[in-house]
């Protein structure tokens, strides 16, 4: 298990990034695929890795457990330029799920486990623990080819980490499952990370990633777009203020920047302006135009997230996320 805090073993290394990757890239035949993708992530973290689809996640996955070679840039893995040698140490749930259905849950538990080197016996009993813990326990002697998709994904899952793996990588693994069994997802990688493991899951799915992710990796055109943390991603846009008004505010606020959009119930959301919420306020006092509610909020992941990956023109989030709000 890599050393993540508290007393230092003697003679230990510490190893402070799960994963470093610097300007991954990969092409198929004429077909960019990730242009430039770097990633640190530190050990013992959760990390989502964001961006639209055929941004790059699987590409970059890929290349990151050795399964893909980059064209160009590096990765370490574990403190290991070589993932392949260290396959024991990894979990990976792949984008494609596929089990064999002949197959019970508890031997293709205790399967998975083998190919990443545990002892089948040993496969066997933790299967039937991790099965009978996560509501599976009638299933156990059940053959995959009984299961509904959910519930073999389900299998899939526990499967890439029975080794106990320091570093899992998940691949989209909230697809396909009901809210319910999101929810129990989120719970195992969070035991998961408590155990001391490092978990780097793509998703498009924003609310999973906001509770979830100690930081983020936001790639968009096969680039990376912004590494940092939830609050970090919200701060680079500026927080909106929500205002419902007597009068129409739409003269009176002709000069404030920003657009403006008029909701079901009449109220007006408009970036906060630079000078401030006491000058905006004042501003909108003096256009009398009667105040009836006036509240800010701040943006959430999903408008950081529209937000930097439909901006072509973007290079670099993170400087704007270090300067605080725009
Ligand atoms: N083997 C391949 N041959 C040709 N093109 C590929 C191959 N694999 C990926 N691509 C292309 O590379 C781009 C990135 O694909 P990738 O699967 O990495 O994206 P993604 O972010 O995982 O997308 P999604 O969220 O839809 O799964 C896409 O345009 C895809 O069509």
């Amino acid at each position: 298990m890599p050393y993540v805090g508290g007393d230092r073993p003697t003679g230990e290394a510490v190893l402070t990034y799960a994963i470093e990757a610097h300007g991954l890239a990969k092409t198929f035949g004429d077909k960019m695929a990730v242009s430039g993708v770097d990633l640190k992530v530190p050990a013992g973290s959760i990390y989502g890795f964001l961006g639209q689809n055929g941004a790059g996640k699987t590409t970059t996955l890929r290349m990151l457990l050795g399964i893909l070679t980059p064209d160009a840039g590096y990765a370490t893995i574990l403190g290991d330029d070589y993932p392949l040698t260290i396959a024991d140490r990894i979990g990976y749930l792949p984008e494609e799920r596929g089990l064999y259905p002949a197959m019970t849950a508890r031997e293709t538990i205790a399967f998975m486990g083998a190919l990443r080197g545990l002892p089948l016996k040993e496969g066997r009993a933790r299967a039937e623990e991790l099965l009978s813990r996560h509501g599976l326990e009638s299933e156990i002697n059940a053959k995959i080819r009984t299961f509904s998709k959910g519930m073999a994904q389900k299998v899939q899952l526990l499967g890439s980490f029975v080794h106990e793996p320091d570093l899992i990588i998940l691949d989209e693994p909230f697809s396909g499952l009901d809210p319910v069994n999101q929810g129990a997802l989120e719970a195992i990688i969070t035991k998961e990370r408590d155990r001391g493991a490092t978990i780097l899951f793509s998703t498009h799915i924003m609310s999973h990633a906001e509770r979830l992710c100690d930081g983020l990796v936001i790639i968009a055109g096969g680039r990376t777009r912004f590494t940092g943390s939830v609050a970090d991603a919200r701060s680079v846009l500026p927080a909106q203020v929500v205002v419902k008004t007597r009068l129409p505010l739409d003269n009176a606020i002709g000069d404030l920047p920003g657009t403006f959009a008029r909701d079901a119930a009449g109220r007006y959301r408009f970036p906060l302006p630079p000078e401030g919420l006491d000058a905006t306020l004042k501003r909108l006092a003096a256009a009398n135009v009667e105040i009836i509610e006036l509240t800010t909020e701040r943006p959430t992941l999903h408008d950081a997230f529209v937000a930097m990956v439909g901006d072509p023109e973007a290079k670099d989030f993170n400087a704007r996320a270090d300067g605080g709000a725009r």
